[in-house]
């Protein structure tokens, strides 16, 4: 009997490998963690692989698909209010065209036309059928990579409202770091809820602190206010870490008499708004949680992009670029550049590929030793050598087992790292000196320069779609939900779906492996 292995399996394997007997790890399920072995002075990629997103399956039995895609589907249905209350839906106010509804072009009535989502309409999560396991970045479930089909469910206007938008009360709050594109959420939610009909609009200050400080009070909004908060860049609300004691907040919204909360923010804000969803059910309270996901390090599970996250790789190439050109103009120059991204490489990887300038791409999932003939120095040695400069661009969680352990957490519990850059720094200077060899090494830290932008056209216009069917989300009646884009298609899921880990770099990605064919660095261990 084939059995699927155990739930919690955790292997040491090397670097990329991600095959753990005849199964292998569905890339996104997989939590990773770079050991140091301090003897053999190398590094492993230690693969802890919690099977969360699929059964105990046996792949023996004739059924194993229908099992596994029952398991699916109740995994991706979204909550919605009616599992707890009774409520009625009443027909949507929300119009698609700005003549009367119904009426076409011609005067006459269209009866069988709607421009609405019809709820059983589902996008397929998955879009590749890989014809083997050792496929790039194949994601499989049984041993032989068999095709099944993955839907979730589509997002955007119902014609069936479980709101009167008249007497609802909706609330906004911006949760985490800031995040290009967060203004242009909010002024979207806003513009469609007033589009519904919806007049009591309310702004939360400073994330889930305003729940519960006092001095923090409710920012009306409406079309007017919001009209032109896209054009800078910031949380027109005010964000911050800390501060979500759930009970409380559930206290707070029953006490505004809020109907709809729209939570915008990171893996860290979404478990806030599901623990708030599930305090709502537990009160039974017509309470809709709707989230939209912010981060500019693109680490949320399933989706294609994260807003901003464009905006932040594009607001990296002014550093990469002063960079190149300090060290091409300096004499044995070397550029080097720390980008955001706390435990992915996302912003790292696609800055240096976009930049086309990059040498050596430096990400926290894929380890590298800076020391010995495979190592980081040596191969600068060599680019000096050669091209007589070399450009470094780094990711801030990269290399941490290099750095002091300080075990210090912000307001939130994330970890504090240390400073990746200014070690590199320190040793490349070091290094040249100790081999008597010149280096002018120009160190650029962009941080909070790469967020604090406005959002560029195409995330604003991600961000409008994200805002509008985040309101869609809330009217028809789901909570506990997150919106995003899958394979392109605008889809809904359910909050715990997408935060059981942080989003990775695949380091067998063709993504991975086109930008080391781009920088052409070695594998440096
Ligand atoms: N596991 C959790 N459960 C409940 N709330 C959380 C959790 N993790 C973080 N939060 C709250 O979510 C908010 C944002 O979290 P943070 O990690 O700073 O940003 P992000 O949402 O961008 O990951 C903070 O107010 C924090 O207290
Ligand atoms: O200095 P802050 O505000 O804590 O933010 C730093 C962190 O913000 C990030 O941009 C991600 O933040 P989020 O948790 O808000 O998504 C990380 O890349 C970075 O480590
Ligand atoms: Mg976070």
């Amino acid at each position: 009997m084939a059995l699927a292995p155990p739930m919690d399996y955790a292997g040491s394997v090397s670097s990329g490998q991600k095959h753990l007997g005849c199964f292998r790890v569905h890339t996104s399920s997989r939590l990773q963690r770079v050991d140091y072995d301090k003897k053999s002075r190398t590094k492993q990629l230690v693969v802890r692989a919690i099977f969360v997103d699929r059964p105990q399956l046996d792949f023996s039995n004739p059924n194993w698909k229908e099992q596994f895609q029952e398991d699916f589907g109740k995994r991706f249905s979204l909550p919605h209010l009616r599992d707890v209350i009774d409520v009625e839906p009443r027909p949507t106010t929300f119009s698609l065209k700005s003549r009367t509804p119904l009426e076409n072009v011609n005067g006459s009535m269209q009866e069988s036309w709607n421009g609405y989502v019809n709820d059983d309409d589902r996008a397929l999560l998955k879009v590749i059928k890989f014809a083997s396991p050792t496929s790039a970045g194949a994601d499989c479930i049984d041993p032989d990579c068999s095709w099944v089909e993955q839907w979730v469910h589509r997002a955007g206007p119902r014609k069936q409202i479980y709101f009167e938008p008249q007497y609802v009360k909706a609330g906004i709050v911006t949760c985490g770091g800031l995040c290009p594109g967060l203004n242009d959420v909010i002024r979207q939610i806003v513009l469609t809820l007033e589009k519904y009909g919806v007049k009591n609009i309310v702004g939360i200050q400073h994330g889930f602190r305003g729940f519960f400080e006092d001095h923090l009070s409710e920012v009306p909004l409406s079309r007017h206010v919001v009209q032109n908060i896209n054009l800078a860049g910031g949380s027109f609300l005010g964000v911050s870490r800390g501060g979500a004691n759930i009970s409380d907040i559930v206290d707070s919204i029953q006490a505004r008499r809020l109907d709809m909360l729209f939570v915008l923010g990171g893996n860290g804000t979404h478990a806030g708004a599901n623990a708030i969803h599930e305090e709502c059910r537990k009160r039974k309270l017509q309470v809709s949680i709707v989230c939209v996901p912010k981060t500019i390090d693109n680490d949320i599970l399933l989706m294609d992009k994260t807003f901003g996250f464009d905006t932040a790789v594009e607001a990296a190439q002014r550093a990469i670029n002063s960079a190149y050109i300090e060290a091409h103009s300096a004499f044995h120059g070397i550029g080097l550049v720390k980008l955001m991204g706390r435990s992915s490489g996302f912003i790292t990887m696609h800055a240096s590929l976009s930049s086309g300038q990059v040498d050596i791409c430096l990400i926290p999932e894929v380890p590298f030793v800076l020391d010995g003939p495979n190592g980081v120095l040596r191969h600068l040695e060599h680019l000096i050598e050669t091209k007589g400069f070399a450009l470094v661009c780094v990711a801030e969680g990269a290399g941490q087992e290099y750095l002091q352990k300080s075990n210090a957490t912000d307001a939130s519990g994330n970890m504090v790292l240390g400073d990746i850059g200014v070690h590199l720094q320190q040793k490349i200077k070091y290094h040249f000196k100790d081999i008597g060899v010149h280096s002018d090494v120009k160190y650029i830290d962009p941080t909070y320069m790469l967020r604090a932008v406005r959002a560029n056209a195409s995330d604003a216009i991600l961000c409008t779609v994200l805002g509008q069917n985040a309101v869609h989300g809330a009217f028809a009646g789901f909570s506990g939900i997150t919106t995003g884009v899958c394979n392109t298609h605008n889809v809904y899921l359910p909050i715990p779906e997408v935060i059981k880990s942080t989003r990775f770099v695949d380091p067998n990605s063709r993504m991975w492996h086109r930008c080391l064919t781009s920088t052409g660095q070695p594998d440096f261990h």
